[in-house]
């Protein structure tokens, strides 16, 4: 990054938007050319950004700042396998998990290519034989039912993806355990039967303590059921710590890797993904894989003015860092994508949540932006009041599909799709009090009552949004929408000047958690706490003292 000119864009930046004047509603009116000027597409992904507060010269400023950057440099850097994760010494190279026909990729000298496909080939065949059957229970029945034991990266990226392809499933029911609650894997056991269940222990450290005491749950259920000697046929497991998958005692052909190149939020694509492989088959998995790759090529080679995740991480960083917004929504119009919002959650607050640069000085701009959601339209019904006459400003990014998967539907689809328009159309409009009043008096409202009424049905307007439009929710169309956004968390996370790829932020919960717990069971004491815990303590003990 080249400080001097990224303080010198940042500035330019800061100047135009104090400068700026006029609304989105009048900027769509004086030119009809807008929505060509600020939208982009790749074959059938379409990005509109028109409906946010820029013009030419807010986007001209932000290249100049991405350049100031070196976000070129820095991507090459990344794709070239550099150890781009500083705290942690290690590369980023998920996307050579799904460049399954590219040029080898080396990474230390070594092709990573050769494993990336000895694994993708393991996982296949393994899919294969659990959706046949030849990889029955320990007393030959069929598998019906996955249970994938693993939390964050390790289950929100199958966990999304196994809903959003759920015409592609055709496989095995997948279930997903993330929790430590009991209550999880209770409710989820609930209604199996062990004969016919494989669990899939997901873990990259596997250590993670959610993880390993799940597992020890479901292997006592299938030992409970079935006896010890048919834990072989009912786990296989997903790490990168192989030793440690050993020692808890899954047989090694049931074993995928990965490596520490992988990020646990960037990993659905490698041996992650196998629940998901196994719910769609190797040949969806695929395609999603090649969806992402083809993403991957996109960022890689499109102009900085026609480069969807570029595009999608300046209007990003505009929003947070000279907007001042501090969340943004995703509001994906397509059921399917319910999970969505939690996995970019992790994706993307996991990753630019930071407060300390690259070379480890505190941050001069804010970072990444809170980021939720639900699906479109219940979220209308639910939180929209807030985002179009709160006090807040906050950017919605509407995500949907042209056509749905229900032909027979259509009549849904297109009332889905007004709602997904009219919503953006409304947060960009908005209404104001005369326009409130015109519509009020033309409903023949009593002059005294519009005059009270009416200022609460004013919408300020001016209220940004993008939207991304796709054909269709397929396997390859998810694998680029996904890595669409990945790479938007990279482009904004450069722009930040921080290592997205560390997550140093959920250490000191974990380490507090494993001092609490002697404290929680009573075996020790409490004193030495702080007094709020101390007191909660004693009021857990206090109140199972009543059970
Ligand atoms: O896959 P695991 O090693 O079990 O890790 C699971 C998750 O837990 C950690 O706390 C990290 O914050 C996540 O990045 C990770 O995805």
């Amino acid at each position: 990054m080249d400080q001097s000119s990224f303080q010198k864009q940042l500035s330019a930046l800061r100047d135009h938007r104090a400068a700026a004047s006029g609304s989105m509603r009048e900027a769509f009116a004086a030119d009809p050319q807008r929505f060509e000027k600020f939208s982009a597409s790749d074959s059938d992904l379409l990005l509109d950004w028109s409906k946010c507060a820029v013009d030419a010269q807010t986007m001209s400023l932000l290249e100049k700042l991405a350049a100031a950057a070196d976000l070129e440099g820095r991507r090459a850097a990344m794709f070239a396998g550099k150890k781009i994760n500083i705290t942690e010494d290690r590369a980023v190279l998920h996307t050579a998990l799904r460049n399954l026909n590219g040029k080898g990729i080396t990474l230390d000298g070594q092709d990573v290519k050769a494993e990336v496909l000895a694994v993708f080939d393991a996982m296949s065949a393994f899919a294969d034989a659990v959706r046949s059957g030849k990889a029955a229970g320990a007393t030959g029945k069929k598998i019906t039912d996955i249970v994938n034991i693993g939390i964050g990266g390790s289950d929100l990226g199958p966990a999304m993806a196994t809903l959003a392809l759920a015409p592609y499933h055709d496989g095995p029911r997948a279930h997903y355990v993330s929790n430590i609650d009991g209550a999880h894997i209770h409710d989820t056991l609930k209604g199996l039967s062990a004969e016919t269940t494989l669990f899939i222990i997901a873990s990259k450290t596997f250590t993670t303590v959610e993880t390993m005491t799940n597992a020890e749950t479901a292997r006592k259920w299938v030992q409970k059921a079935l006896g010890k000697d048919a834990v072989g046929k009912h786990f296989a497991a997903v790490s990168t710590a192989l030793d440690l998958v050993a020692k808890f005692g899954i047989e090694s052909d049931r074993v995928f890797g990965f490596w520490d190149w992988v990020g646990g939020r960037y990993s659905v694509w490698g041996a992650i993904g196998l629940p998901v492989m196994i719910a769609v088959g190797p040949k969806n998995f695929r395609a999603f894989l090649n969806g992402a790759h083809e993403m991957d090529e996109h960022f890689r080679t499109a102009p900085m003015a026609g480069n969807l995740p570029v595009l999608l991480g300046l209007v990003g960083w505009w929003h947070r860092v000279i907007c001042k917004y501090p969340a943004r929504a995703v509001i994906p119009y397509d059921q399917r994508l319910s999970r969505l919002p939690a996995y970019l959650q992790q994706l993307d607050m996991e990753s630019n949540g930071k407060s300390v640069t690259l070379d480890g000085n505190a941050v001069t701009t804010p970072t990444g932006p809170l980021v939720w959601g639900e699906p479109g339209t219940n979220g209308q019904h639910a939180f929209f009041q807030l985002l179009h006459q709160g006090t807040d400003v906050i950017p919605v990014e509407f995500i949907a599909a042209a056509i749905g998967h229900e032909p027979d539907l259509k009549h849904q689809h297109d009332l889905l799709l007004a709602n997904c328009l009219a919503q953006s159309e409304a947060f960009m409009k908005g209404r104001t009090l005369e326009e409130a009043r015109a519509q009020m008096l033309a409903k023949g409202m009593k002059p005294a009552d519009v005059d009270k009424i009416a200022p609460h049905r004013v919408f300020s307007g001016n209220r940004p949004s993008v939207t991304i439009l796709y054909r269709k929710l397929d396997p390859h169309m998810l694998g680029r929408l996904i890595a669409l956004y990945e790479h938007r968390v990279f482009v904004e996370g450069t722009l930040f000047n921080i290592n997205s790829f560390d997550q140093w932020g959920v250490e000191l919960g974990k380490e507090l958690a494993t001092g609490l717990l002697p404290v929680v069971e009573g075996k020790e004491s409490a004193a030495k706490r702080d007094a709020s815990t101390a007191g909660l303590v004693g009021h857990i003990h206090h109140l199972r003292g009543s059970e």
